[in-house]
């Protein structure tokens, strides 16, 4: 019988799923080394936020199938080292919105009406009216930093308490944002112009440290600041002296760069608000979770697949053999060409051409489309949820098949327009497997993607190739590759270049004033 180890105290619903297959121990409150030890013995693993899953943890499961997140964020479990090992990973992404949301609009009252300090007043047999005072919300500006599912509850909700909604999410589109109510608008205005600012963004390399000292002097003094979504996405130094300082009025805070939460001068401070992650504990949300993620533990152990894998394709075995070179030459080409036109896409052009013009080949344009969504949701986004993401944030996803295009065996060009334009990529495979890029906006390549590239759209004239060379140079970027395309002499044209090392900040404007360049692009790949 399989054996599933359960590393944090899920609602029993879960065990009872479980128990139909598999034994269940629950076993919480292990070390990392508690957890190597046994780990091997396991074929899945169900935890929440309390469990980190290492390197060393994924590695020491050898026998583990599945890791199942019984909540939303997956950012303490290494997903990359899952992925690697073949071990799905599976979370519950609705299964707490309205919980985590309630918690973020409850703190949001707690702090604008001083709750938690004025029960502890009464409690302590005190009658003070007049250190009460609050602020009402009503009218005041509420800044949502995510507007995706938990940020668009949040906003829904403060709509009705009479709050303006500004908005900031570079992956959702105005549509999106119009139906509901909010006004989209830049991080600068965000924090301008926001009374109360919440938080609702998963934790990345871009969000670490949005809310800084840089960001807090920006900020209205007035302003009171809530995150409910994770520890980290705030510096918490800068936040304690802004609290300090008075620079900002308050904060409440669910989440902590170290839980539980250590020593920290944020237990002093009176402008504060704490609760220990309580985001996701309801009785309604915690029976969800453990529904949702037992269930998808038992199918896979059942040798189904899971409805919400973050990593794993849901494909058929034999459609994911046949198709797996090109689903990742799509879903690169994807990536690719959402940077290209900067994100907050509101539409996707796929076009399917030579062999590939056929019916079979439909997951590509899910793979084109988890591509394109991948710099927004990072490893949220995959084959099972990828069209339903993109119709929510509002991208019309057009396919098209031309059979008659017969330059390599198969291609996949992409079409998307976002906040930066219309820009088009197609890619083919070499008979090696390489992935091509082999059109850029309509201009011939033929490249291959890396993981720093820079492109440019140019006149085509003596001394320009030169002139981004040695400034490139000047900044230590080394070139690996770099190829021109142009239709005439003498006429537009794009550069693609290949590089060793990312592009520093300054230099694409620096870049984009070299006489000749019209445009130029960094891309991540
Ligand atoms: N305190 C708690 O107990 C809970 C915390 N959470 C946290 O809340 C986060 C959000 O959850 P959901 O709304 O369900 O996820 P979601 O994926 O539906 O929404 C996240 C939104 O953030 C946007 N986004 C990504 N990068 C961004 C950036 N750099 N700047 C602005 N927006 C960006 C995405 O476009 C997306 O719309 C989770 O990642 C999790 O970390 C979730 C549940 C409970
Ligand atoms: O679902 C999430 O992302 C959460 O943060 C909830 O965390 P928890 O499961 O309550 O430890």
């Amino acid at each position: 019988m399989a054996k599933v180890l359960v590393s944090d105290s899920i609602d029993p619903v879960g065990v009872e799923i479980l128990s139909q297959v598999a034994q269940v121990d629950v076993k919480t409150g292990l070390s990392a080394e508690e957890i190597i030890q046994i780990i091997p013995e396991y074929d899945a693993l169900m935890l929440r936020s309390s469990t980190r899953v290492t390197k060393e943890i994924v590695e020491a499961g050898s026998k583990l199938q599945i890791i199942g997140r019984a909540g939303v964020g997956v950012d303490n479990i290494d997903v990359p080292a899952a992925t690697r090992q073949g071990i799905i990973v599976v979370n519950s992404p609705e299964g707490n919105t309205i919980a985590a949301a309630e918690h973020a609009l409850a703190m949001m009252l707690s702090l604008s009406r001083h709750i938690p300090d004025a029960n502890q007043s009464v409690k302590a047999n005190k009658w003070e009216r007049n250190r009460f005072i609050g602020t009402e919300v009503y009218k005041k500006n509420l800044g949502v930093v995510g507007l995706g599912k938990i940020g668009s509850h949040v906003a829904k909700v403060a709509r009705s308490l009479g709050m303006k909604i500004l908005a900031y999410d570079p992956f959702i589109s105005k549509e999106r944002a119009d139906q509901l109510g909010c006004t989209l608008v830049d991080l600068e205005l965000l924090f301008a112009e926001s009374d109360f600012i919440t938080l609702h963004v998963p934790k990345t390399s871009e969000t670490q440290h949005l809310i800084g000292r840089e960001t807090l002097a920006k900020m209205k003094p007035t302003v009171r600041i809530i995150n409910c979504s994770r520890g980290g996405i705030i510096d918490e130094l800068a936040l304690i002296e802004a609290l300090e300082s008075g620079r900002i009025a308050g904060a409440a805070l669910d989440v902590f760069e170290q839980e539980p939460l250590g020593e920290s001068r944020l237990r002093e401070l009176s402008n504060v608000i704490l609760t220990p992650h309580l985001g996701a504990s309801t009785t309604e949300a915690q029976v969800g979770v453990a529904v949702d993620v037992a269930e998808q533990i038992r199918d896979v152990l059942l040798g189904l697949p899971a409805r919400s894998a973050v990593n794993i394709p849901g494909l058929t075995p034999d459609v994911m053999e046949k198709l797996r070179p090109y689903l990742q030459l799509a879903e690169t080409m994807g990536n690719l060409v959402s940077q290209l036109a900067g994100g907050r896409c509101d539409s996707l052009n796929v076009r399917l051409q030579g062999e590939l013009a056929t019916k079979d080949s439909q997951p590509l344009v899910v793979a084109a489309i988890k591509g394109l969504l991948s710099q927004a949701l990072r490893e949220r986004v995959n084959y099972v949820n990828a069209a339903i993401e993109a119709k929510e944030r509002g991208i019309r996803v057009i396919e098209t098949r031309d059979a008659s295009t017969r330059d390599y065996s198969g291609s996949i060009h992409l079409e998307a327009n976002g906040s930066m334009g219309t820009h088009s990529v197609t890619g083919a495979l070499l008979s090696t497997g390489e992935i091509r890029i082999t059109d850029l906006d309509e201009f011939p390549i033929n490249v291959p993607p890396s993981n720093h590239m820079l492109f440019t759209l140019h006149q085509d004239m003596p001394g320009i190739i030169g002139k981004i060379g040695a400034l490139l140079g000047s900044f230590n970027v080394n070139i690996a590759s770099m190829q021109v395309g142009r239709k005439i002499i003498r006429g537009d044209a794009v550069m693609a270049l290949s590089l060793d090392d990312p592009l520093p900040e300054g230099l694409l404007s620096e870049i984009t004033k070299v006489p000749g360049i019209r445009d130029a692009y960094t891309v991540k790949l």
